[in-house]
């Protein structure tokens, strides 16, 4: 029986993950779990899962958190809050694997004391690589344990790497559904509302990795999240685009065989994968995570379009660079999505703040995760203030910019 935390446990990966616990009674438990602030979501979760410990964002959700749990009679749930809350949550002593879900680099923390604390990770957060991955990386084999990527094409990579060793690995295709907006022509991007860009063509996920699809930022974020994990220069992590999201990625070998893998878009696949690794169960007819090969239908692939997705050159960029640049790629993009999803912003305007804080960033390394999130704050004050310059000079109402 493995002892499970959960960060992120309201959101799309947590509730995938919850469900994959809930099919699997007699393999996983629920020990802990960390929301934010959707304080119905989390009060629900505790009566169903009965946690030795949740945290939510803020010391009032708690208090507020504690007062339904007792009303109901809900008893022997500890509740806990903030950064500090995550972390405890993430290295409770009976925890014996971490799903890291929490969205953006707000879990980062949480999931460097996980690894700190010697427990294996399943990492769907993919800040967390991109902002500080060599720290996580050396802090996981200092500490002996294992980092299992989540995320659904490096889960497919994990997956096919398994036929061959890294020394036989000539490069890696990452596969990308293109978005809404694989078609649509440069000119009408300037018009494009959050409505349009939060539909995704294929996978239904949080608002926030949503948006990033739209911009193809998150395949950027997986191009830096995979030379990281799989040890690999940028040059030799490739995106194609295959709308189906049928491939979830693909490896080149030295021989030039290509290892593909494939399987239902569901994400509780990935984390099965990982929270069950290195076996594989017998998932049944029953769960839906079968695929029906007699019905594979045609499968397409396509060079991505960097004039129209400035965001992935970008990212190529700050792969080139490391460091401060892959830091504020991110957190420029945290600010910026968040301001087009409140309709502060235009569309156009996410790759415009990236390049700009991009442009303003200084090139160092940081040594420790305090570092990175000194980096994190100073490319956040950098794009906020980017993002009142367009506001003052109407720059963010015309669509060249
Ligand atoms: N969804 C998917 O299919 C995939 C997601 N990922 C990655 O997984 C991560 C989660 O994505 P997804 O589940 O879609 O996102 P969601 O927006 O659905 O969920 C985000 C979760 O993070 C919690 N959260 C946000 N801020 C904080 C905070 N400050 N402290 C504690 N908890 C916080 C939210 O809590 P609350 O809602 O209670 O506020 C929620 O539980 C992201 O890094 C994403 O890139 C990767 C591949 C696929
Ligand atoms: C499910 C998953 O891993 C997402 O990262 C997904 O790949 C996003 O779709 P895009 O390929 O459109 O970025
Ligand atoms: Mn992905």
């Amino acid at each position: 029986m493995k002892q499970i935390a959960i960060l992120g446990s309201t959101g799309s990966i947590g509730q995938s993950t919850l469900s994959i616990i809930a099919s699997y009674p007699e393999r996983f438990a629920v020990a802990s779990l960390a929301a934010g602030r959707n304080l119905d979501a989390i009060f629900e979760q505790c009566r169903r899962w009965r946690p030795r410990l949740v945290s939510v964002a803020t010391e009032e959700l708690a208090s507020q958190l504690l007062a339904r749990l007792k009303f109901a009679g809900i008893t022997g749930v500890e509740v806990v809050w903030g950064t500090d809350g995550t972390v405890r949550v993430a290295t409770l002593p009976q925890v014996d694997f971490v799903v890291s879900a929490i969205v953006g680099v707000a879990g980062l923390e949480a999931t460097f004391a996980a690894v700190q604390a010697g427990k294996p990770v399943g990492l769907a957060n993919k800040e967390a690589m991109v902002a500080a991955g060599e720290i996580l990386i050396r802090e996981a084999r200092l500490h002996q344990t294992a980092l299992l990527p989540i995320d659904s094409e490096h889960n497919a990579i994990h997956q096919c790497m398994r036929g061959g060793s890294r020394t036989e690995v000539r490069r890696i295709w990452l596969t990308a559904s293109g978005g809404p907006f694989r078609k649509l022509p440069l000119a009408q991007f300037a018009d494009i509302t959050v409505e349009q860009a939060l539909k995704h063509p294929t996978w239904n996920m949080g608002r926030r990795i949503t948006i990033d699809s739209a911009t193809m930022l998150n395949k950027g974020l997986e191009v830096i999240e995979a030379c990281r994990l799989f040890d690999l220069p940028a040059a030799e992590v490739k995106v194609t685009i295959h709308p189906q999201s049928t491939v979830h990625s693909l490896v080149e070998f030295i021989d030039g065989s290509i290892l593909a893998q494939i399987s239902v878009t569901d994400m509780r696949l990935p984390i099965l994968y990982a929270m069950t690794y290195p076996e594989r169960i017998d998932t049944g007819e029953a769960e839906g995570l079968g695929f029906d090969m007699t019905r594979l239908g045609q499968l397409d692939f396509e060079q991505p379009d960097l004039e129209r997705f400035p965001c992935l050159r970008l990212a190529y960029e700050a792969a080139a660079k490391g460091g401060a640049h892959c830091i504020a790629l991110n957190s420029a993009d945290e600010v910026a999505v968040e301001a087009f999803l409140a309709g502060d912003i235009h569309f156009l305007d996410i790759p415009r703040t990236i390049e700009a804080v991009l442009q303003a960033t200084p090139e160092s390394h940081p040594e420790t995760i305090q570092d990175v999130l000194m980096l994190d704050q100073a490319a956040r004050q950098t794009a906020h203030a980017k993002l009142s310059d367009l506001s003052l000079t109407g720059a963010s109402r015309t669509s060249s910019g």
